[in-house]
């Protein structure tokens, strides 16, 4: 049987008097798992990675790593981290911000070099080793990143949208790192991401965040069954004519919009369409084009956290 790596019971952490960032979370990822949590913007997954590494303190509830309840002190150094924010020096090469890592924490000589050594190669980064990084390009920089998250050998590596920003190339290629880390050192791996393509593709297990809780957790293929039904996207004229489609067909099945298209889920897919055309007919409610498709994960995130995917990657 597996072991756990992270278990939440509970927990609970609120900002100031009224923000109630995470809400009795509970949550079991088991050791060697690619882990994606996912939500809307401020549903509290960067909190819970926060709390999760110790950069914030939890107001109450149970937390665990590896069967031992979290201790700042001593979990360190089972911990990689990579922020949102790169934590790449522009002014240090890629050599010498690997090396500054290492020796933040506490290594050093040849066990240092080493290590150094076999980063800049797993990155393929060895070439442009002593470039200065402000010279790399945005997927090189993730790498360096990614690199400088394991300089320590950690156990369990956070990733807080570890690929925003980077273009589909460099982003397949920092996938199939993620997986070889997971394969061969066993690497447990915690990811948030706004990305469903990457989630689904990537991780495991999703669990998608609402409100400082896990509104729904599983496998991506076991979401997306759950869900069961057909989604169809509606394109209306302009954004005025989909704010009306959306009232009206409101009252019969479970919509969201972005801009001038809808969204709509339906048990029934395609034989529902006729009807769907012929209601929006009868309130001069003008459709320009609509398609059928099965459900995918975003269709499992915006019936759970009742937002279009879109909504969220645009702000
Ligand atoms: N330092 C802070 N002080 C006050 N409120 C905070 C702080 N950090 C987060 N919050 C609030 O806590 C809630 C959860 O925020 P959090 O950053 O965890 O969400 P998120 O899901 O990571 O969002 P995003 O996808 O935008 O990064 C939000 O309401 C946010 O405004």
């Amino acid at each position: 049987m597996k072991k756990t790596a992270i278990e939440m019971k509970d927990v609970r952490k609120t900002y100031g008097k009224d923000v109630v960032a995470i809400n009795d979370l509970s949550l079991t990822i088991e050791e060697g798992t690619i882990y994606a949590l996912l939500g809307p913007n401020g549903s509290g997954k960067t909190t819970t990675i926060r709390i999760l590494t110790s950069l914030a303190a939890a107001d109450a509830g149970d937390i665990f790593l590896f069967d031992k309840k979290l201790n700042t002190h001593n979990m360190k150094k089972w911990i990689g981290c990579v922020a949102q924010q790169s934590g790449v020096d522009p002014m240090g090469t890629g050599r010498e911000n690997l090396m500054l890592q290492g020796r933040i924490h506490g290594l050093k000589g040849k066990e240092l070099k080493k290590r150094v050594e076999e980063l800049l190669e797993r990155f393929h980064l060895q070439k442009d080793a002593n470039r200065l990084s402000m010279k790399y390009s945005g997927g090189m920089k993730r790498k360096l990143d990614l690199a400088m998250g394991l300089i320590h050998h950690p156990k369990l590596l956070f990733l807080d949208e570890p690929t925003t920003g980077l273009d589909p190339e460099a982003r397949e290629d920092l996938w199939k790192t993620i997986r070889q880390l997971q394969s061969e050192e066993g690497l447990t791996v915690v990811l948030t991401t706004h990305y469903m393509e990457e989630a689904d593709e990537l991780s495991d297990r999703v669990a998608f965040m609402n409100e400082g809780k896990i509104v729904v957790e599983g496998t991506a293929e076991e979401l997306k069954n759950k869900l069961g039904g057909d989604t169809l996207t509606i394109q209306c004229t302009d954004n005025a004519q989909a704010e009306r489609a959306k009232e009206i067909l409101r009252a019969l099945y479970h919509v969201t919009s972005d801009e001038r298209t809808l969204y709509v889920h339906s048990e029934q897919g395609a034989e529902e369409l006729p009807k769907i055309f012929k209601v929006l007919e009868s309130e001069q409610t003008e459709v320009r084009s609509a398609a059928v498709s099965r459900p995918a994960l975003g269709d499992v995130y915006l019936i759970y956290t009742g937002k279009a995917l879109s909504e969220e990657t645009k702000q």
